[in-house]
């Protein structure tokens, strides 16, 4: 059988897959290096993120062409804002930061230019082409939160946070938004594709600056 459409994306990305997992953030967080500062820069970076990420998946949700894809990406919109109050409420308060603190919060440069990619695409372009651009936000976490799993961490906030995503029921969560990606691959012309292959390896390159972001502690320069 021929290889899938997901399949031969995935391999388009095995350079920064390899980068991300090679990252001192993702290092660090089994060994213990990562320095609370940073992983509480990140979390908090984060629950912004997900705000944002939330209402691209529901864009994506109202276009999807049918009821099981419509239902599956509107019901990952409404857990990606429960996971970002699970954020507030929990983690960030373990972390030192108060409500005031998050709620002062801005977007850094990195998290700012992703998420406005999200959304500029999802609402601009194509069904297809919005599953191609949220997919490396779900499979690169999936993939990275198995390894992670495996290697384990010395810090019972890191091992929280890591098995949130290493969990096998979130691998399922990841299949059928892949399978989905096969279904919609079908029927693709040829720029169509073109432009779902880049949309797919542009966020997997914002999921690497994404952990960089966070270990830098990124700030705007003015
Ligand atoms: C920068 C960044 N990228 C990916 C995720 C993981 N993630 C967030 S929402 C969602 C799907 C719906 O639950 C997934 C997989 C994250 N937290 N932060």
């Amino acid at each position: 059988m021929a290889e899938s459409y997901s399949s031969r994306l995935w391999e388009s990305i095995s350079d920064i897959y390899s980068a991300i997992l090679a990252h001192p953030f993702i290092t660090g967080l089994t060994d213990g290096t990562l320095p609370e500062q940073s992983f509480a820069f990140y979390v908090m970076q984060d629950a912004l993120y997900l705000r944002e990420y939330a209402r691209a998946l529901a864009a994506v949700a109202s276009r999807a062409p049918t009821a099981s894809a419509m239902r599956m990406f509107a019901s990952h919109a409404a857990e990606a804002i429960a996971a970002e109050l699970e954020l507030h409420t929990t983690l960030l308060g373990e972390l030192g930061i108060s409500k005031e603190d998050a709620a002062r919060a801005e977007p850094a440069p990195t998290n700012l230019a992703y998420t406005s990619y999200l959304l500029a695409t999802v609402r601009g372009g194509s069904y297809a082409e919005g599953v191609g651009v949220v997919l490396p936000c779900y499979w690169i976490y999936s993939e990275v939160g198995k390894e992670l799993l495996r290697l384990g961490s010395p810090d019972a906030r890191y091992r929280r946070w890591i098995a949130t995503y290493g969990a096998e029921e979130y691998g399922q969560v990841v299949a059928e938004v892949i399978a989905e990606l096969d279904r919609v691959s079908l029927g693709l012309s040829a720029e169509e594709n073109a432009s779902v292959r880049r949309h797919f390896r542009t966020t997997s390159r914002y999921e690497w600056m994404f952990w960089q972001m966070g270990y830098a502690q990124e700030s705007w320069p003015l």
